[in-house]
């Protein structure tokens, strides 16, 4: 299985620079993990993977799939930043709603709404009204709302930011122990979130990518000396540093 953009060209503005020039990704197996400084690009490349924004030049496919097909909606998830609860809907029953309108049927959307929801670990928030549920707990609502309809990918914009400790840790936990052929592309500013879990890193920087390997070939790149517990950091900073990236 492989989601794979191919020489994308994006703009938000016409007459901008574009913000990814002929720009070439391909999702590896298991969790990724996509970094970079702000403005670098990672939303615009969750989106156009999302299928929630067309590339002017190139393309998006799922295994030959394209964007913007009902299928491919089915198949990939997106989570973005700024998820907001639906008042009125108990958690329950926001996560069938995503079901139904990815097409499933509603006594079909009700029953995987539950299993989704254990998945996530929040089978005791079931019944809690969305607007009550706390921002770690929204977000576990949200991956629960792509496990309903079996997406085959998910692509989450920083999931963990502005969460304490403990729900980030809960968030991470969750993460790990989904199973299945479900692949995970995760953008985040916490270059220390990455280091346990991730199986894959990609670094992007003014619309290029300047790292994309394992964990292993990521954290190599640590400079010698770098203190203990600062691996992840020391790498990411060595990137940037090499690729001109200003202080
Ligand atoms: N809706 C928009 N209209 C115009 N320009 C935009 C829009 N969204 C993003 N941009 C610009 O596109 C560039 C890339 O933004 P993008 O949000 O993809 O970066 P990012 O790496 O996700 O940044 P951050 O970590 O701050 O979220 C930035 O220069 C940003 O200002």
């Amino acid at each position: 299985m492989t989601l794979e953009l191919t020489r994308c060209t994006y703009r938000y503005r016409r007459g901008r620079q574009p913000v990814l020039q002929d720009f070439d990704y391909a999702l590896p197996d298991g969790l990724s993990i996509l970094l970079g400084p702000n403005g670098a690009g990672k939303s615009t490349l969750l989106k156009l993977a999302a299928s929630v924004t067309s590339p002017q030049r190139g393309s998006v496919h799922l295994d030959g799939i394209p964007a913007g097909t009902r299928q491919y909606r089915q198949d990939v998830a997106w989570m973005p930043q700024d998820i907001t609860p639906m008042p009125g809907l108990t958690a329950r029953e926001y996560v069938a709603y995503i079901g139904w309108l990815k097409g499933m049927n509603r006594p079909d959307a009700w029953k995987r709404a539950r299993q989704a929801l254990v998945q996530v670990d929040l089978a005791d928030r079931m019944n809690e009204r969305s607007d009550r549920l706390s921002g770690g707990q929204l977000r576990r609502v949200g991956v629960a709302g792509a496990l309903v309809h079996g997406a085959r990918v998910l692509l989450l914009d920083e999931p963990t930011a502005g969460l304490d400790p403990y729900q980030r840790r809960v968030f991470r936990d969750m993460l790990a122990g989904l199973t299945g052929d479900i692949r995970v592309l995760l953008s985040t500013h916490d270059v220390a979130d990455l280091a346990e879990e991730a199986d894959h890193v990609t670094v992007v920087y003014d619309g290029r990518i300047i790292h994309h390997g394992d964990t292993r070939s990521f954290l190599a790149l640590t400079p010698p000396g770098t203190a203990e517990g600062r691996a992840a950091e020391g790498a990411y900073t060595a990137l940037l540093r090499n690729s001109g990236a200003r202080a």
